[in-house]
């Protein structure tokens, strides 16, 4: 994940996250540690079910054209079901500090899926911009094991 030069990050949402999409994605557009915002919906009006949103957030991130995504729904849970079906992603829902922070030092997720009915907005703010301070250590213990989830992946082929 290459950031020197600040997130490249790609947000969305189906309808049940619209509200808590637009306020994080200005809460984003404000940030010096963010390059880009990329939103590839949903707006309201349009009920386009959250798998498709998700899988089109997570093949931006699965092909480089961003770093990380931020995904919400009513819950947070069938977006990162659905992004999970990529090949190459690792997402997580994360309701608390201490799991998103470990989702990036542990899992090296790059997606992060929030529920607009689960959790407040302000901590949903707060969470957002914790998460944009956690960078995974490749040197880390917790390499290894990331790399033992990817070796599952259909086409893997270890890095050296
Ligand atoms: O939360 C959702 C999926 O996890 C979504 O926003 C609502 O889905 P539904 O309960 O199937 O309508």
């Amino acid at each position: 994940m290459s950031n020197n030069h600040g997130w490249r990050i790609v947000v969305g949402n189906d309808e049940a996250g619209v509200e808590y999409k637009q306020a994080l994605l200005a809460l984003l557009e404000a940030d010096p540690r963010v390059a880009s915002v990329t939103d590839v919906g949903v707006d309201f009006n349009d009920s386009t079910a959250y798998p498709h949103v998700a899988v089109d957030a997570a093949r931006k991130v699965a092909e480089g054209e961003a770093d990380r995504a931020l995904l919400i729904c009513g819950t947070g849970l069938g977006v990162a079901i659905a992004a999970n079906k990529v090949p190459g992603v690792r997402a997580v829902t994360a309701h608390d500090s201490y799991s998103v922070e470990r989702s990036v030092l542990s899992n090296n997720a790059q997606v992060l899926t929030l529920g607009q009915r689960v959790i407040g907005l302000e901590l949903a703010k707060k969470l957002v911009g914790e998460w944009l301070d956690h960078r995974f250590d490749q040197n880390s213990s917790s390499a290894a094991k990331v790399d033992a989830i990817c070796s599952y992946e259909p086409d893997y082929t270890k890095a050296v």
